[in-house]
């Protein structure tokens, strides 16, 4: 009996983590359901087998009376903005006065809410919003209901990622279809809809949203973990089993940062989510210390914002 659960457990994780994180499904849904519904059932007959990191864990029970704070270990910071070629060249000037000839990373900027996932041994524990950069608000039960969010990572490290929970442009609509038949305000962005299903009290709501994330880095040093450059990092994330963007670049120069970025000016439609910009980073973490950070933002990255 607790051989299949832990078959279960398994299958659904690994089966969960190619259709969430991957995007390429491996079984039919029919299939994924039936294991599902499987485990649900000898779960209910043998509670003493439920572990709070089974697949069928991810929608906690109890609304929620409020949501307690969290002091984040090092402050979630914002990006500054760029909006034209000429500010591009610029930020790349002064990082090259600094830090001399840099890579840079570029990537998707998602829109949608900066969340910070704690894990601990390897196990999911604490999910929170950004907040005011050092104080968020702890939306654990919420996240835990996002498929795209490993419950467990492949390996039993304590780390925080960092990333962006959105709202896909499809889910999106059909939740403000359902929203006007039932007579209730639409949502006027897939950003405020994701933020407004994260701030809901009862984790069943928030299940159904169909939230997804993208995670673009790791909280505090990545050093800490025998990486060098933000690349790694990533690569890093998505050996742990997150979800990162696959349409993340790196660049030798501003040049490229440059084509890349008008790549996406027209392209940015098809996407399956929206995006509301292009972050530019420089990739290596010795070049990154080199430059350090103003009172609110890093200085070895900006955000180019599309027009309006
Ligand atoms: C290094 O700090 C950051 N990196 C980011 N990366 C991406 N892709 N998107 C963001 N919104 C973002 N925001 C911040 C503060």
């Amino acid at each position: 009996l607790e051989q299949r659960v832990k078959e279960l457990h398994q299958l659904l994780n690994e089966y969960g983590h190619a259709y969430y994180v991957l995007d390429k499904p491996v079984v039919p849904d029919s299939e994924y359901d039936a294991l599902m519904q499987e485990l649900i059932d000898l779960e209910e007959r043998h509670p003493d087998l439920i572990m709070p990191d089974s697949p069928t864990q991810r929608i906690g029970g109890a609304v929620l009376p409020g949501f307690s704070k969290v002091v984040h270990d090092t402050p979630m910071l914002s990006l500054s903005n760029v909006f034209n070629e000429e500010d591009i060249r610029e930020f790349d000037r002064r990082v090259r006065a600094d830090a001399g000839d840099v890579t840079y990373v570029c990537e998707l900027k998602i829109d949608g809410l900066a969340i910070s996932l704690k894990y601990e041994n390897g196990r999911f524990k604490q999910g929170s919003t950004r907040g005011d950069g050092t104080v968020g608000e702890d939306i654990t039960t919420n996240l835990r209901t996002i498929r795209a969010i490993p419950l467990k990572l492949t390996e039993d490290v304590t780390i925080e990622a960092r990333g962006e929970a959105y709202m896909p442009k499809k889910s999106f609509m059909t939740l403000n279809e359902h929203r006007e038949e039932e007579g209730l305000d639409v949502f006027a962005n897939p950003r405020n809809a994701a933020a407004g299903s994260l701030r809901q009290l009862d984790p069943k709501i928030a299940a159904k949203r169909n939230l997804s994330v993208f995670m673009y880095g790791i909280g505090g040093e990545g050093a800490a973990y025998g990486l060098d450059a933000h690349s790694e990092a990533l690569d890093y994330l998505d050996r742990l089993g997150f979800r990162t963007n696959p349409e993340r670049r790196r660049c030798k120069d501003i040049d490229e940062v440059i084509a890349y970025i008008e790549s996406w000016q027209d392209r940015r439609q098809d996407l399956s989510y929206e995006i509301d910009g292009i972050v530019i980073k420089v990739d290596s973490f010795s070049r990154q210390e080199d430059l350090g950070f103003t009172a609110k933002s890093p200085r070895w990255a900006t955000a180019y914002k599309f027009p309006a």
